[in-house]
């Protein structure tokens, strides 16, 4: 039987990293089918051949993929922005474009109740639990430094002896949530989308690290062997799908005495197309508009007699 595990049936395709399950994996499907990407994946098996590129997906652990990526093992990966700055490899790592899901912030959390710990420098000295040790210990670190330096000088000009304090930082590989209630730490680092998980484990935020994001990533320094044609043309497919994600296309007719007023309305993301009309003295005008701001640009466009305004959704589009 012949095995994807196999360097020969990889030789030539470009490398493509995509998390194997979890949080992100469900929208990178969608990104890849919106990119034309054609695959199937035999099941258990990290590796699938792309069918109409020279090209392979490896399915990786999220918080392992910026370290492929970095080390020019893989082309191109989709992670956390925060499993890059984990991975401390960041440096290695060129952020081709934010995708706009996988969006959370990483938080130092504390229980509601305890109210002695209301504040990160109160945590200074007590056991923090995380599966984010690197960046963890790189904040704890800095705000361990500080807090020691302000006892120092209160002992010193009291004359008495200092003790310094130390925060230590617990990993655990994931329920990060449950280490306060099983007394494993006094407070932690995990990351917050809605804040569900944060609120029902009785837990509130009282500092982010900072905010992430999914994001498409490829070696600062790219391997001798890659296709840079076709990593420019995966690049620019995705650039595509996301796009029409948050466009549309806002179609109007508008007497020719409006229609500077409705250009500037709708002003597109080159240039709005503007073809006249058989009704003298009318035109009909196309142009991309951002999704979020639709409402208001259709609001905007019959205060200065825009007609027959619609839009339409877009599948897929290169600007
Ligand atoms: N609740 C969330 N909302 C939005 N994005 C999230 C959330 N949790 C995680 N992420 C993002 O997804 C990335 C991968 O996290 P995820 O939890 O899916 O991976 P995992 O912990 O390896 O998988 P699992 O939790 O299934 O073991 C994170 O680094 C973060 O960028
Ligand atoms: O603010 P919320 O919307 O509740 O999301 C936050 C939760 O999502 C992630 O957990 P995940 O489901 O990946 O489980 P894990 O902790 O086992 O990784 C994260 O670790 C939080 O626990
Ligand atoms: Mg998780």
């Amino acid at each position: 039987m012949t095995t994807l595990f196999n360097k020969d049936a990889l030789q030539g395709r470009m490398l493509f990293a995509i998390p194997k399950k979890g949080r992100l994996y469900e929208k990178c499907l969608e990104l890849l089918s919106g990119a034309d990407i054609q695959f199937r994946r035999q099941n258990r098996l990290d590796v699938a051949l792309v069918m109409n590129h020279p090209m392979a997906l490896v399915f990786l652990p999220a918080a392992d993929i910026p370290r492929f990526v970095g080390e020019g093992n893989v082309d191109l990966g989709i992670t956390g922005q925060d499993m890059v700055v984990e991975s401390g490899l960041a440096d290695l790592v060129a952020e081709e474009m934010e995708l706009g899901f996988g969006k959370c912030k990483l938080q130092v959390q504390v229980p509601e109740v305890d109210e002695e710990l209301q504040t990160v420098e109160a945590l200074v000295g007590k056991k923090v639990a995380t599966s984010f040790d690197v960046l963890s210990r790189k904040y704890f670190g800095d705000l361990d430094a500080q807090v020691n330096e302000k006892r120092r000088r209160e002992a010193q000009a009291q004359g008495r002896e200092v003790e310094l304090l130390e925060t230590k930082i617990e990993y655990v590989g994931g329920s990060v949530e449950a280490a306060c209630a099983l007394g494993v730490a006094d407070g932690i680092v995990d990351l917050v989308e809605s804040g569900e998980t944060m609120r029902a484990c009785g837990l509130h935020a009282i500092a982010t690290l900072l905010s992430s994001q999914a994001v498409l990533i490829r070696p600062v320094t790219p391997h001798a062997r890659s296709n840079q044609a076709l990593i420019k043309l995966i690049v620019s497919r995705i650039r595509g799908v996301m796009a029409a994600a948050q466009y549309v296309l806002c179609q109007y007719n508008i007497h020719r005495s409006n229609l500077d007023a409705a250009l500037a309305i709708t002003p597109g993301r080159r240039a709005a197309t503007v073809s006249p009309l058989e009704d003298d003295g009318w035109s009909a005008v196309s142009a991309m508009v951002k999704k979020s701001e639709v409402a208001t640009v259709m609001d905007r466009l019959e205060e200065v007699g825009g007609k027959d305004i619609f839009t339409l959704a877009l599948d897929n589009c290169r600007t």
